[in-house]
């Protein structure tokens, strides 16, 4: 094979397809489909992606550029995975390259030195044992033991210096990469490397050392102290320097003595950065099934066991114990040899998850999140690469996880619009996951307790959108109790009978027996569309970014003013800088003025606020949670960070301040969350022996929403919300791509953005698309628009957006795609940028 195709890095659209290059002689053995290389393009060197090999005689192409170098030894993508951002590309109309990188950690996105070391393995063994170790390699000649050697002499050699000395050898290398004889990680140059510790170690056998003891010279008594606690502690070495140092109560010069008389070694030894070292997880067993479960259970390991790829809906009520389904699952794919993907929102990632499968299956859970360090996510993501994971759990990423031999993802909360990656590449993970589990024959079990109208309507029509799930049922509580009774209190009447507090009589009253009982509530403000702006009572001026047309958000931690879009920040203001007057008022966060609000109330009440300015810091989501759990506090407040996951006993009240207030917004999904958002936190209360009571207050208590998350009725929600969205076509009815198109000069932006409208209606209309979806065809595509984004401006840009809805087998994607690329050539250098967003979960 001479030629590689290659993805580059190069961040402009027209390079978005693979490129020729030769591959030289030196490096002929060590590229593969996913490895990840530097080439010449243009007068620079890039880094690219080998994407296909081609043997030929293409190789006499004159002017074929080759390859300069191979990044790492071992490919960090899979073929899979490479065949699965091709897919992303077409799916989601992004670039390839977004895609590739898409699915590697921060640490390998640059271009950085690659060292090899010995991994542990082969740096725990002796000689002896290393022979047993090596007896499972193919026949290379010994190839392995001079590596080995030739890495140990080193310490650590660079990538270079091992392919030059042992050219030949990559399949050899790459063998022992896979087998964690070696390991390779990034230079420390850029902070990535692995996290090393000066470790002591015998230099000499542990009879030379026994010996040694016995002549010590007496006035050398503190080295002779290490000396006999080191033959003492044989089967633990090495142990950290520090621990010795501290343990004996020694100096390291008493230590480095011992080194230079040639009885110990100081050497280094990696330590994996885990960010839950040091924490013990309760183990926990399988717990016997309830009917309901086995039976799901039963349907599951069936697929599981045949290896075979198929989609389960798993819709479960709050404390059903799907989770519990789950880890059985997931025990049963490792049965087969294979490993499993558990995806939960970055939200509902809480300690207690985590909790749950490491107390399962111990330190073979890798978990992935965007709160653990550049250094931690990359030692978590070689953990699965080197098989010593088997489960990854983690947030939407996680669906890329580096397993071989992958048999089973599941998606907890598959309703969760987190799922969605806002930023290019514009993934649902949902999707990603359900085609990597096609590709490899694995199962996939989406779960929830209020499933996404998309996936439901999948199941129940088996017809078609993105995939048809097997729906699986699970209608009562594991525990065996009743769902929580829910009491809606209309705030109107509140407030006509003289009650202008934010609480009503009920929750009041209710809060009050849970203080005197000693039992806890969870309080959760509904913060989607509530103010966190500063305005002027005087004037009614409202502080707004100078960049983008939305208001500023404060801040009281520092006291200033920020736009969450731009970044722009300025100093809070004392007086409005319009009229002068001092009654300009922060509205600070929602969940601020509840905690005050609840101190007058019930003085001494103990409150702890879970809200974004309370969740910044690493570990404090942990914190707050533990310590709720401790029953240090009688009420949880927070945001929607309150509603998902939690299972706590004593959670006997769960109150929702303001249910409607996300019910007005302009998205078309808005009663669906504020359905499912009811729901789930209802589904806090009286999870375990004491019965749950909820009160949700609202002003629009006869809203069908609020109606049925009260009587535990999805069904009958879904029923009325499939109406309404067939009526107004809006998803699971028919699809959506959002355009959006954005300039500094708005007239010219007009222009352009009516010639993309344009444009689309024609091809459709050549191809007989275009139609209104009230037609019964069912391939048809409409378009609404052009008219301004709801953020009408962003950083100082002018947006303007398209909404193509579509249904059918056409490929309104790639039409999207198409049109947008040439109109972006045909207005090349004006700075047009053209965002395309398939299947939006965001609309605002
Ligand atoms: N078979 C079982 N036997 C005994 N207890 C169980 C069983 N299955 C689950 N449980 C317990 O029931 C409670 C609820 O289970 P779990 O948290 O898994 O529910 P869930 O369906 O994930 O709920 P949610 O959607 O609200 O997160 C937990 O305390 C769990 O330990
Ligand atoms: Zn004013
Ligand atoms: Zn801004």
């Amino acid at each position: 094979m001479d030629i590689a195709k290659v993805i580059v890095d190069v961040p402009v659209r027209s390079t978005d397809r693979p490129y020729d290059y030769l591959i030289p002689e030196s490096l002929k053995l060590w590229i593969e489909v996913g490895s990840r290389v530097a080439v010449p393009f243009g007068h620079r060197t890039v880094q690219g992606f080998v994407v296909s090999l081609e043997s030929g005689e293409k190789g006499t192409i004159p002017g074929l550029k080759a390859i300069q170098e191979v990044l790492d030894l071992l490919p960090p993508l899979s073929p899979e995975l490479v065949e699965l951002a091709d897919w992303m590309s077409r799916r989601y109309a992004c670039r390839r390259i977004s895609a590739l990188q898409a699915m590697l950690p921060t640490a390998l996105k640059g271009k950085a030195e690659r060292l090899i070391a010995l991994g542990d393995t082969a740096e725990e063994s002796e000689a002896a044992q290393e022979d047993e170790l090596f007896l499972m390699f193919p026949d290379t000649g010994g190839e392995e033991r001079e590596i080995t050697e030739f890495v140990r002499r080193g310490g650590e050699v660079s990538m270079k210096q091992l392919t030059r000395a042992f050219p030949e050898a990559a399949e050899t290398v790459k063998f022992m990469l896979r087998r964690g004889v070696l390991t390779e990680s990034q230079s420390i140059k850029d902070k990535m490397g692995k996290k090393k510790l000066k470790a002591v170690e015998l230099a000499i056998g542990i009879d030379s050392a026994q010996e040694a003891l016995e002549s010590f010279p007496a006035r050398s008594a503190r080295q002779k102290e290490v000396l006999a606690f080191l033959v003492e502690m044989e089967a633990m070495l090495p142990l950290p320097l520090k621990e010795v140092l501290s343990i004996l109560q020694v100096t390291a010069g008493t230590v480095k003595a011992l080194e230079e008389k040639g009885y110990i070694e100081i050497i280094e030894i990696e330590v994996y950065r885990d960010p839950y070292r040091g924490r013990d997880f309760k183990p926990s067993s399988p717990l016997p099934l309830t009917a309901e479960q086995q039976s799901v259970y039963n349907r599951i390991s069936r697929t599981v066991d045949e290896q075979l790829h198929e989609v389960f809906l798993l819709h479960g009520v709050t404390g059903s114990g799907k989770t519990e389904i789950y880890l059985q699952c997931i025990e049963r794919c490792m049965n087969q040899g294979r490993q499993a993907v558990v995806l939960v929102p970055e939200i509902a990632l809480t300690p207690q998850m985590v909790e749950r499968f490491k107390g399962r299956f111990g330190s073979g859970v890798a978990v992935m999140h965007s709160r653990l360090s550049v250094g931690e996510r990359y030692d978590e993501w070689r953990k699965i690469r080197e098989g010593k994971a088997t489960v990854a759990v983690g947030a939407r990423s996680a669906v890329f996880a580096p397993f071989a031999n992958l048999g089973l993802i599941i998606m907890d909360e598959e309703h969760e619009t987190s799922y969605k990656q806002e930023e290019n590449p514009k993934y649902n993970a949902r999707d990603v996951a359900v085609r990597r589990a096609e590709q490899g024959g694995a199962a996939v079990i989406l779960g929830s307790a209020t499933p996404s109208l998309e996936s439901y309507h999948a199941a129940r029509a088996q017809s078609d959108i993105h995939f048809s799930p097997v729906l699986l049922e699970m209608p009562s509580r594991a525990l065996g109790n009743e769902l929580p009774k829910v009491h809606v209190v209309d705030m109107r009447e509140e407030l006509k009978e003289g009650n202008r507090s934010m609480f009503s009589r009920r929750l009041h009253s209710a809060l009050s027996d849970r203080l005197e009982n000693g039992q806890q509530t969870v309080l959760l403000l509904n913060r989607r569309g509530f103010s966190t702006f500063v305005m002027c009572r005087s004037c009614g001026y409202v502080a707004g970014c100078p960049d983008c047309d939305i208001s500023l958000t404060y801040h009281s931690r520092s006291d200033n003013l920020r736009c969450h879009y731009c970044g722009h920040a300025e100093p809070a203001p004392k007086v409005c800088p319009e009229c002068a007057s001092e009654h300009i008022r922060f509205f600070g966060t929602g969940t601020q003025r509840v905690e005050e609000e609840l101190g007058k109330l019930f003085p001494g009440i103990r409150v702890i606020r879970m809200d974004v300015d309370t969740t910044t810091e690493k570990g404090s989501h942990e914190k707050l949670l533990n310590q709720f759990r401790d029953k240090k506090a009688d009420v949880l407040l927070g945001t929607q960070m309150v509603a998902k996951g939690l299972d706590f006993p004593d959670v006997t009240l769960v109150g929702v301040i303001t249910a409607d207030s996300a019910l007005n917004l302009p998205d078309f999904r808005a009663a669906e969350k504020t359905f499912q958002l009811l729901t789930q936190v209802a589904g806090r209360a009286g999870r375990h022996q004491l019965p749950g009571e909820v009160v949700v207050q609202s002003y629009t208590p006869e809203h069908y929403s609020i109606v049925h998350a009260s009587g535990h009725d999805y069904y009958s929600f879904v029923r009325e919300e499939l109406k309404h969205r067939k009526g107004l076509h809006y998803p699971p009815y028919c699809r959506l791509i959002l355009v959006t198109l954005s300039h500094e000069q708005l007239p010219l932006l007009l222009r352009l953005a009516e010639n993309y409208a344009l444009n689309i209606q024609g091809k459709a209309r050549q191809l007989r698309w275009y139609g209104s979806l009230d037609k019964l065809s069912s391939d048809a595509l409409d378009l609404l628009g052009p008219v301004a984004s709801p953020i009408p401006r962003l950083k100082g840009r002018y947006r303007f957006q398209c909404m193509i809805k579509w249904r059918g087998t056409i490929d309104a994607i790639g039409l999207a795609r198409q049109v947008a690329e040439e109109l972006e050539d045909s207005a090349r250098d004006t700075g047009l940028q053209i965002s395309i967003d398939v299947d939006p979960q965001m609309l605002m």
